[in-house]
């Protein structure tokens, strides 16, 4: 019998690897691949509520918005979460899978608000909850919104799944040459200025005592053995 090590938790899913090999947006295998990894937690009976990003079409420190009121441009970043939520949504509806997705900005035609007890209730009902448009608020990001948001609902850990297999001494995409960690807490990463996650995002798990686990949701079966409690990517602690 396989029993998941947490009850609860927040899922961060990575925006920018929603393209898969495309330039930008949603690349249809690529989120159909993110819908089975999360079908197949769901089976396991953990309560799931993610937060997506907005990398693969709009990112508001992105040179495309470069010149642009940063307020805007990052309104434009949390309506493209927006986008991103309401097409796992459907793809998780494709499989027969339940989610509400509920929004931090109003727009009340297209998706519903983000109210804490609904999104308690929804959980409790064993619905995944997918929460849009990040904090609401712009100079903020989606791990911010993923902290903000995990700690609200109670989860027992924040799930970082992105495109590197976890917290590295240095960025594996630029330095050949860095290690990865298996643990580390939040302070050596805040001021080591590891910036796999905003420092914000950091410090308010800190501050809560939410631990994130960062690992690659592009390695097949990472998100079932982290949710198992096994041995995959680095784990950011108090
Ligand atoms: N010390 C580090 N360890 C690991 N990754 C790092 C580090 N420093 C920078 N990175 C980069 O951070 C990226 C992950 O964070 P980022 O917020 O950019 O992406 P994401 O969360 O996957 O996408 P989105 O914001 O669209 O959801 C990695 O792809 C990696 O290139
Ligand atoms: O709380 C938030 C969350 C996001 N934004 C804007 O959206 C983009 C996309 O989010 P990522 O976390 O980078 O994927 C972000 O760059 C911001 O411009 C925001 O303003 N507030």
């Amino acid at each position: 019998m396989t029993k998941p090590a947490y009850k609860r938790v927040l899922l961060k899913l990575s925006g920018e690897a929603l393209m898969g090999d495309d330039a930008y947006g949603i690349n249809r295998a690529t989120i159909e691949r993110m819908v089975a990894d999360v079908a197949e937690v769901a089976k396991l009976g953990v309560e799931l509520a993610i937060v997506i990003g907005g990398g693969n079409i709009f990112r508001g420190v992105a040179p495309g918005a470069q010149g642009m009121d940063r307020a805007t441009a990052d309104y434009m970043g949390m309506l493209a979460t927006v986008m991103n939520s309401l097409a796992l949504a459907d793809a998780m509806r494709q499989v027969g899978i339940t989610a509400r997705v509920m929004s931090a900005i109003s727009i009340e035609q297209v998706v519903e608000p983000y109210v804490r007890p609904k999104a308690l209730q929804y959980l409790e009902e064993d619905k995944i909850v997918i929460f849009a448009a990040g904090t609401g608020n712009p100079f903020f990001t989606t791990d911010t919104a993923a902290a903000l948001r995990g700690s609200e609902i109670g989860a027992e850990i924040v799930l970082k799944a992105t495109k590197v297999d976890g917290v590295y001494s240095a960025d594996p995409n630029k330095d050949p040459t860095a290690t990865r960690y298996s643990h580390i807490t939040f302070d050596e990463a805040i001021t080591k200025h590891l910036q796999v996650m905003d420092a914000t995002a950091f410090a308010l798990c800190r501050d809560q005592k939410l631990p994130i686990k960062v690992f690659s949701i592009i390695k097949p079966g990472a998100l079932r053995r982290v949710i198992l409690g096994e041995d995959e990517g680095t784990l950011v602690h108090v």
